[in-house]
Order: C-alpha cells, then structure tokens, then sequence
C-alpha cells in the first residue's frame, strides 16, 4: 500500500526519536520537567519498533514479548512525563499494571498473533486514555496548542492500534505476522513516525508555552508584593489611554502611598517593613475590580488603573481602600502593625495619549495634598486636560 518498507519506516522513526530527544536535550535544565522520561520512552519506542523489524531473526520472546512489553512501558513513561510536567508525583500502580499485564498476557499469548494484536489493541490504547486524562483533568492545562498537538499525536497512535485489535478481533487482517507488507501494518508504521513527532512536539511546545509565561509573569510582576510593576502598569496605561480617548470613556488613576512607611522600617526594621507592604497590596488588589489593574509604581507607592471609571466613582473606590486598610491590622508574622495609606485620585475624560502624562502629575499633586492634610485620606485633583489651564487643583 504505502511505497516505504519496514526498515526504511524503521529509520524514520528511529531518526524522528532521536532528533526530539535531541530537542529536548537542548532545553535549559530548569525548564526539562518531564522532558528526561519521554526521552526515555522515545528509546523504547523506538527498541519496540526494532524488535518488532527483527521478528523472525530474533527469539519470539524478544520481538513479541519483549517489543510488547516495551510498548507499554513506552506508555507509562509518558504517563509518568506528563505527571512530572504538571508537578505530581509518579502513579507507579498506573503505570506498573499495564506493562506487567502486557508482559503476561503476551508471553501467553505469544503463539498466538491475532489474540496478541488484539491485547495491543486494548491495553495501550487505555495506557493512552490514562495519559490523556493525567494531562486534561481536572482541568484543561494552560498549555493547550501543545497539549492539542500532544493529544492528537498520542490519540493517532491508540486509535490506530484499537483499530487493528478490532479488526484482528473480526479475523480481518491476515494473522501470520507484523512483517506483511499489507495496508494495516503500513499504516501502523507510519503511525509510529507520525505519533512520535506530533507529541513530541506537543510535549516540547507545551514545556516552551509554559516558560514563555513564566517569563512573562517574572518581567511583569514586583519580585516582593507580587502585584504588576511599573514597567508593566506604565505599558498598560498607555494602551487604556489610547482605547479611552478613542472611545470617549471616561479614565481614573489612583495614587497610593504607605504613611509614614520610614518610621516602619526604621522602627520595626525593613523586614517587617516588606510584610507591611505585602498586607497593603493584598488588601488593594482584593478590593478592585476585575478590568482594573494595580501596581507597585515605587518604593512604598502603588499606581492603580481605572478604565471606564468617572472621577466620583474613582473616589469613593479610593475611600472604601483607604479605610480598609486603616481598619485592617497586618497579621502576618511578626507584623501586628495597622498602617494607613493616603490616595490621590485623578479622573476624567481623556482627548488623546499625551493627557496620560497630565492625569499622572494630577494623581501625584492630589497626592502630595494628601499627605500635606495629615495623611490617612483621599484627595481628588481636577483633571483638565487643555493645557493652557493649571495641571491639578486638589479639592480636599
Ligand atoms: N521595607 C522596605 N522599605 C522600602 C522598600 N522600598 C522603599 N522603602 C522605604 O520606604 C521609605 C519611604 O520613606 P519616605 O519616602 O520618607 O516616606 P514615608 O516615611 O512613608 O513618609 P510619607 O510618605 O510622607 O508618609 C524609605 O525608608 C525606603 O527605604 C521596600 O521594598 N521594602
């Protein structure tokens, strides 16, 4: 049926093994999770499928027992890679029973070629059920463009072998051996080269998915407090500013600083001075809305971004902040401080992406009135965007 012949198949499959294992090799140690076991059961696939080209010049033993045996232990290794992946520890009864049932129930049946391409039709494609569960419950990964590709390359693979098990089930392949060159054994070569490609690539692209996140997270996030940081916020500003003055929708900033935050550290110590400003920033992130955004703009100061917000609005947003964090001690350890927090707010309709930097001095301005009245309060500046007329006037 198909052109190709065993051995060549063989090498094929043999090659696409070895240059993914060597793709993953090439992957940063810290990022490898799980990469070292479907390495692993690459080299077994691909022993399989050699025993299996052997058959007839090796003792039954090795090229049906042993090949089948490898099978699945092919298959519990990528069990085992998607559980180290996702961080679990390894299912050994998940992945033990199914290679000695193999072992079993081949070297039982070994004389007997329909009833072993029938076990093969079911005891690995549940193998692949298991893997497929282990990735995609209880939830679908994060990962999904390579978990897609990896589920597809590893459903080939059990589709095409449930499909020869059934087929041998209803005496409708021929039963002498793996080696005919007849259309059901082509395609389950093929498949094997096609398998071991597509997932693996799922598996590498699910590995790269995961590191681009968590670059990204770690180049926007404050190392300390966890919440966005100022390059971050700075970027986000400028893109709700442009959509803000296309769409007419009105735009507030909050300005929020920690009072007195020197005396914290200089008289609790810059430890304590770290758990205060964690306990604020969980607070204000707690208490916003979902389309809004807060950051750590500096120091002891946080910048929170108000899309589609009206400067009353932003105020009354900005006072329910303040008294939470008044009436809310830090209990974390060691802490059992109640700090306050003085906001400047500054809102308005905005009429292109250069009020961005006249709505951020107005923040700061309404701020410094903030604290200049006595701290622990909120302050709104008036936003005026022309700008022959003054910045900010803090009503207070
Ligand atoms: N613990 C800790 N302290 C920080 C951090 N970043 C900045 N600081 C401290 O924050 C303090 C800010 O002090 P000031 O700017 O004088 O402000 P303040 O004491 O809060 O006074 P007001 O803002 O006027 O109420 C300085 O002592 C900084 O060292 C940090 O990441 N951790």
């Amino acid at each position: 049926m198909l052109p190709l012949d065993v051995p060549t198949m063989l090498l094929m499959t043999a090659a696409a093994s070895a240059t993914m294992a060597l793709s993953m090799a090439a992957v940063r140690p810290e990022r490898r999770e799980g990469m070292g076991l479907w390495a692993l059961a690459l080299v077994l696939h691909t022993i399989t499928y050699l025993l299996f080209t052997l058959r007839g010049a090796v003792p039954a033993w090795a090229s049906v027992v042993l090949a089948n045996t490898l099978l699945a232990g092919t298959f519990a290794l990528a069990l085992a890679a998607v559980r180290q992946f996702q961080g679990h520890g390894l299912p050994w009864r998940r992945m033990l029973v199914p290679v000695l049932a193999m072992a079993l129930l081949f070297a039982w049946f070994q004389d007997d070629y329909r009833a072993c391409v029938i076990v093969a039709g079911v005891v690995p494609p549940l193998q692949v059920a298991l893997v497929l569960w282990a990735l995609w419950r209880p939830k679908p990964p994060a990962q999904m463009r390579g978990a897609v590709l990896l589920t597809a390359g590893l459903g080939l693979q059990a589709v095409l072998l449930a499909v020869r098990g059934a087929l041998a089930a209803l005496h409708s392949i021929p039963t002498q051996g793996l080696l005919r060159t007849d259309g059901v054994q082509s395609l389950t070569f093929m498949a094997a080269f096609v398998v071991v490609i597509l997932a693996s690539l799922g598996f590498i692209l699910m590995a790269k998915d995961r590191a681009d996140a968590n670059n990204h997270y770690f180049a926007t996030r404050d190392a300390l407090t966890g919440l966005f940081n100022r390059r971050a916020l700075l970027l986000a500003a400028r893109r709700d500013v442009a959509v803000a003055a296309r769409s007419h929708e009105p735009y507030a900033l909050m300005m929020v600083d920690i009072d007195h935050f020197k005396a914290v550290n200089d008289g609790h110590g810059h430890q304590v001075g770290d758990q205060i400003l964690c306990h604020v920033a969980g607070l204000l992130s707690a208490r916003l809305r979902a389309q809004d955004m807060v950051g750590r703009y500096g120091g002891e100061e946080f910048l929170v971004l108000l899309p589609n917000t009206a400067q009353q609005a932003a105020a009354e947003l900005a006072e329910t902040l303040r008294s939470a964090v008044a009436q809310c001690p830090c209990a974390r350890e060691g802490c059992a401080i109640t700090a306050t927090v003085s906001i400047g707010v500054c809102g308005g309709q905005l009429h292109g992406t250069e009020d961005w930097e006249r709505l951020l001095r107005c923040a700061d301005q309404a701020l410094y009135a903030a604290k200049a009245a006595g701290r622990n309060r909120v302050v709104s500046g008036r936003f005026v965007p022309e700008a022959a007329q003054p910045l900010a006037t803090p009503v207070i």
